[in-house]
């Protein structure tokens, strides 16, 4: 398993408004004025409904897309383009077709500039990481021989294969069943803990955001927006039995409040605060 530390690496978001040219119509605002500051190895969820900007947000992050107002760093650089050092998962898995399972989880080390990995490295971590997403025994086919399950498994077994110090998701499981779900939860916090990489991660699910993430990010819509940011005051290594605390209902409780109200609520004083 690739349990190497990496750097450690700060982003910033500052003041990100991103609206969309949509012709013949006004342009659309699809996130007004995001700014959070994500410390270094931290896992951030960020949670809401459907539309309210989260993979805009994550886009932007990932260099993708370009705000049209306020700007993305991390560390002491502005992010302008793609970054070499993030990793991206999508909510559909995008594997190159006419490769195998294997040569797929590859790629990035094939890819990477400047740090060549031996091929019999690459490949035994590789390996390693389909053992993992327990798809191993099925490195010599290729995608199409895949469930849609399974070819988003061998996606997140290739964003871990490089050492990237930022892990950008954008609902990784949300195609998959519930116990394949909550076991690639707990393999992930295992990666995230041993590596300190820095993980942003969108998803629908509450349950999913209050299990990972030191804290979650609440976005409301109309417009898209960071409506609250709110700290999981659950205990750490979390297993099954977190799933069942009563940190783990209370924090729950506390996101389902602030999604349904649109603002951000301060049940007592600890745990929840503004977004900055
Ligand atoms: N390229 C684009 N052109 C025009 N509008 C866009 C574009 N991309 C996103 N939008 C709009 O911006 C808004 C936010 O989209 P985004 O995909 O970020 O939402 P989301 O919160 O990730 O939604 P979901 O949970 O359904 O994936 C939506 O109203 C969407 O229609």
């Amino acid at each position: 398993m690739t349990t190497a530390t990496v750097a450690r690496a700060s982003i910033s978001v500052r003041g990100v408004s991103k609206s969309f040219e949509i012709p013949r119509e006004a342009p659309f605002l699809a996130l007004k004025e995001a700014s959070i500051e994500v410390e270094p190895g931290e896992f951030l969820a960020l949670v809401g409904p459907s539309g309210c900007g989260k993979s805009t947000l994550l886009r932007m992050i990932a260099g993708l897309l370009k705000p049209t107002e306020g700007e993305i760093w991390v560390g002491d650089r502005q992010i302008t383009r793609p970054q070499e050092d993030f990793s991206i998962v999508f909510q559909s898995p995008r594997l190159l077709p006419w490769k195998t399972v294997l040569e797929n989880v590859m790629l990035p080390l094939a890819l990477g500039r400047g740090k060549k990995v031996p091929k019999a490295e690459a490949k035994a971590r590789a390996q390693e990481l389909l053992e993992l997403v327990q798809l191993e025994g099925f490195g010599g086919r290729f995608p199409s021989e895949l469930s849609g399950g399974m070819q988003q498994r061998v996606s997140i077994a290739r964003s871990l294969v490089n050492s990237a110090n930022v892990l950008l998701m954008d609902e990784p499981f949300g195609a998959l069943d519930a116990f394949t779900r909550e076991r690639l939860n707990e393999e992930l916090l295992r990666i995230w803990s041993a590596t300190g990489r820095t993980i942003i991660f969108v998803t629908h699910d509450m349950d999913e955001a209050v299990f990972l993430a030191d804290r979650v990010a609440v976005m409301g819509k109309e417009p898209g927006r960071i409506v609250d940011v709110v700290d999981i005051p659950l205990a750490r290594p979390r297993n099954a039995e977190s799933r069942t605390s009563e940190e783990f209902f209370g924090s729950v409780r506390r996101l389902r409040q602030t999604l349904s109200t649109g603002v951000g609520v301060d049940a007592g004083g600890a745990g929840a605060h503004r977004a900055e």
